[in-house]
């Protein structure tokens, strides 16, 4: 796979120095409550996983699994909701761990879902946020690794036709690997 990439945009080095980072920001945040974490599959899966292990708080992990970006490099436009939550979000404190958020459709999604559920607040946590690929009015994520460059990212979550999610950096594709 690493002969598929052209660049490495954040090495498995600094995206753990950034989960600590964040764990302990969020362990501030959450530690006198009792956080549903809600991770947004299936792309949020290794930050998930590498977060909630910096975070020192009881919490309760739940799943959603939402889709709108079908093998492409561009968003269709439409997400589908293909599993919802099998927790009731009432009175809870909500937080949303994903992978990106680009053009911030996914985000208002989740949102919109949630709204009359009850949930006492939502906050989400992305390690990637693009926002050069959606208006400066546009949604916001509360807790943000990294801001990326406006390109098609892939690994450690994020996939292209399925593929590179296992890889433990972030880079960017050759581009005749788009064509292939
Ligand atoms: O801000 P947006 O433009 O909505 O893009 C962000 C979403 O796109 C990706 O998910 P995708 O729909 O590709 O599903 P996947 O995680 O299962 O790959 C990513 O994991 C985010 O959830
Ligand atoms: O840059 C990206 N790469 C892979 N999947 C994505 N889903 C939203 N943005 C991206």
């Amino acid at each position: 796979m690493d002969n598929d990439i052209q660049r490495v945009l954040y090495s498995e080095a600094k995206i753990q120095e950034t989960c600590k980072r964040l764990g302990s920001q969020l362990t501030n945040v959450y530690r006198s409550k009792r956080p549903l974490v809600v991770c947004v599959l299936k792309g949020a899966v290794p930050f998930t996983a590498d977060l909630i292990k910096r975070m020192d708080v009881y919490m309760d992990l739940d799943f959603i699994d939402v889709s709108s970006y079908h093998g492409g490099t561009k968003s269709s436009g439409t997400v589908k909701l293909l599993k919802d939550l099998d927790t009731s979000v009432a009175g809870r404190d909500v937080l949303f761990v994903d992978d990106i958020v680009d053009t911030g459709k996914t985000l208002v999604y989740l949102q919109r879902l949630l709204r009359n559920r009850g949930a006492a607040s939502m906050k989400v946590c992305t390690l990637m946020d693009k926002p050069e690929a959606r208006p400066s009015d546009g949604v916001k994520a509360d807790y943000v690794g990294f801001q990326v460059p406006n390109e098609f990212l892939v690994g450690y979550g994020l996939d292209y036709q399925g593929k590179y999610r296992n890889l433990p950096y972030v880079g960017i594709l050759k581009p005749d690997i788009y064509q292939a």
